[in-house]
């Protein structure tokens, strides 16, 4: 073969392989979202290195900074989802959370029931209006909505998430049931009683003061309405004096945006504290739940790829600078979440169920106020 002729297919051949490793691979847990479309939420692209290094500075040292300037925490947290949400629809799907694995289903399905498991706990039915607090972009809310036929209202920090959010619910036909609105879940822009029922899934975890946002679900649901959440908290398991659990944990919350996991044997006296009754406390991820954690670690040599992926998007200058560190702080936080999961020292899903009573007042202050 002439040479001209050998370095047109070599070059034809790159091309094709190129086009392959990014376009079809890169089209990871849901076709949609692929790697050349990743961008860094609301932050240009010039400022994604920076963002990422003040988000490391300020979580770094969790607890300290959840004591120090707990006020800030919303705004970092807002910047860890810039900086994450389309990483997460690419590499995970449009619904952030975890949930028990189930033999001989798929991952979709797993995530599904999870959620849909929501819609029985609360009662959730036509002509109902529902609040998903901390939505994301809106995988559970379409689930919820879609299974019981009540109208569900999300609210998120993340400005970026609200366009996902609505993109997706259209695109779904579910845009009438489902409506997300910008706000913190901190100070909701809701009338007080306004709601039939709430839920929150792996989103209250990001309150500096859990009280705070209770009291706030509290404030906005109609007497006698039901509130679930899936919470993340330390078993009955975790040692504060064991290092090995200490780092876990830190790596947990440095790579979450937590400003400080709680305990499980605190969230059901802050329920009471605001003012709920508990109807039932359960850790979900029990035996003989299946592990919710394989679905990290079987990805390992997906891993590798994003990787590769991603380190190869920057260089072409397809994807923003910055983003290789972001993947390898998820990386990070992937292993610690895994031996969180295998030690039995975390778990993402502790379920509490909370009715307002009845004959309930208006707002319950939290103790700061
Ligand atoms: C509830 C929260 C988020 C929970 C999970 C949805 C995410 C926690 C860790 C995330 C991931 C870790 C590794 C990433 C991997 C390196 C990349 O190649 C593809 C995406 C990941 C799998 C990513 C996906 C989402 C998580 C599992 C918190 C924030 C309260
Ligand atoms: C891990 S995601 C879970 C999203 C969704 N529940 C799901 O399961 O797909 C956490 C969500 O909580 C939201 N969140 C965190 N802090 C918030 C705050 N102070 N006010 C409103 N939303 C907040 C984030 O923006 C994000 O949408």
């Amino acid at each position: 073969m002439e040479t001209a002729a050998m370095v047109w297919t070599a070059a034809v051949a790159a091309v094709g392989l190129i086009y392959w490793f990014v376009w079809v691979m890169g089209a990871a847990e849901v076709k949609g979202k692929r790697a050349v479309d990743l961008k860094m939420g609301s932050i240009t692209r010039d400022k994604v290195e920076d963002k990422y290094r003040q988000y490391w500075s300020f979580f770094r040292r969790p607890k300290e900074t959840a004591e120090a300037s707990s006020e800030n925490v919303p705004v970092f947290v807002d910047t860890f989802y810039n900086l994450v949400t389309d990483i997460y629809e690419w590499g995970w799907g449009q619904s952030f959370h975890f949930s028990p694995s189930i033999p001989g289903r798929s991952h979709r399905d797993a995530t599904r029931l999870h959620e849909e498991r929501v819609v029985d706990l609360v009662g959730a039915r036509p002509g109902h209006r529902v609040l998903d607090v901390g939505c994301g972009v809106g995988g559970p809310m379409r689930a919820i909505a879609a299974r019981s036929g009540a109208h569900v209202v999300g609210i998120t920090i993340n400005e970026y998430q609200v366009g996902r959010a609505r993109a997706h619910n259209k695109k779904s036909g579910l845009d009438a049931l489902c409506e997300v609105v910008c706000g913190n879940f901190l100070e909701m822009p809701f009338p007080d009683s306004s709601f039939d029922g709430a839920y929150s899934i792996e989103a209250t975890c990001h309150a500096p003061r859990l009280e705070d946002v209770y009291a706030e679900i509290f404030r906005v649901l109609k007497p006698g309405a039901l509130y679930v959440s899936y919470e993340w908290v330390t078993t009955a398991l975790y040692r504060a004096d064991d290092p090995d659990h200490v780092e876990t944990i830190h790596g947990i919350e440095r790579g979450d945006a937590l400003p400080g996991l709680r305990a499980h044997d605190e969230i059901a006296s802050i329920a009471r504290k605001v003012g709920f009754e508990v109807l039932d406390e359960r850790d979900l991820a029990r035996p003989p739940a299946g592990p919710w954690w394989t679905r990290l670690k079987m990805g390992r040599i997906a891993y590798w790829r994003n990787h590769i992926l991603v380190s190869v998007l920057t260089l072409l200058r397809i994807a923003p600078k910055g983003v290789v560190e972001v993947h390898e702080m998820l990386y990070e936080t992937a292993r610690h979440l895994t031996r969180g999961g295998e030690t039995g020292i975390f778990t993402p899903m502790d379920m509490i169920l909370c009715r307002k009573p009845p004959f309930a007042a208006g707002h319950q202050e939290s103790s700061s106020s």
